[in-house]
């Protein structure tokens, strides 16, 4: 199964996704993962070049997009596609919606053009479960108590429009699960694992 973390930065998604894989493991599964751009020797350098604060490297819009989508599509042939395809567990941090969500809701390009070249990077690999963390723009500034990279220092009208996108795309989607993390560390948690469980049984039955 295919599992994603998203939402805006400073709600607690590396705790969680922490938490997530420590709970596959202990129910007998391997667990593969991973981060969005990055965890592959292409990724990772093309994540340097995105979130690095180099007054030398102009990005456009258009070119962060793409740069974000070619991580991915190698992130999906390197490591997504054959983990998935060995039976293990697939857990991301991060993947198409964050493209849809920053560079189409916040960074506003037109969301069919950020959707339809996200569909050639995945190649059909779709996550079972995208987890949305989400809470107030003001309370994950507070929890970002740590230097910021180039995407995080985008101001607060960006950060909102990212929150709204986010909320805006779980309405029509059935695989995002938006989840409450201004909740406990223990019951965001629960929540997760709750639709995991649910989820991993309905797939062992079928
Ligand atoms: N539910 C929670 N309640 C209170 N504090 C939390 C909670 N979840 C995370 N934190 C704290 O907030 C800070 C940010 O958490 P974390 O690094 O997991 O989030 P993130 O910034 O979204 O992750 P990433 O680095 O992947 O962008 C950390 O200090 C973490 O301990
Ligand atoms: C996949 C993806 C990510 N981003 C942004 C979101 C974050 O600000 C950074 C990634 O860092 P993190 O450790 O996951 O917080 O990149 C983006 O703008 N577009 C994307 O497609």
């Amino acid at each position: 199964m295919f599992f994603t973390f998203d939402g805006i930065d400073g709600a607690g998604k590396s705790t969680q996704i922490d938490l997530f894989c420590q709970w596959v493991r202990d129910q007998g599964h391997t667990v593969t993962q991973c981060r969005d751009p990055g965890s592959t020797p292409l990724g990772e350098r093309i994540r340097d070049l995105l979130l690095t604060h180099d007054t030398n490297v102009s990005i456009h819009r258009r070119s962060e997009m793409l740069l974000y989508m070619a991580a991915r599509a190698q992130l999906v042939e390197e490591v997504i596609r054959p983990a998935l395809g060995r039976g293990e567990v697939v857990v991301s941090d991060r993947y198409l919606l964050a493209n849809i969500v920053y560079q189409g809701h916040a960074g506003q390009l037109p969301l069919e053009q950020v959707r339809a070249v996200g569909e050639i990077t995945i190649d059909d690999v779709r996550p079972d479960a995208v987890y949305v963390l989400d809470m107030s723009v003001e309370a994950a500034d507070q929890r970002m108590a740590r230097e910021r990279d180039r995407m995080e220092e985008q101001g607060a009208e960006f950060r909102r429009r990212l929150r709204d996108g986010y909320l805006t795309e779980a309405t029509s989607d059935s695989a995002i699960h938006v989840i409450d993390a201004s909740q406990s560390i223990e019951k965001v948690h629960a929540s997760i694992v709750a639709i995991a469980s649910e989820l991993m049984q309905r797939g062992a039955s079928t």
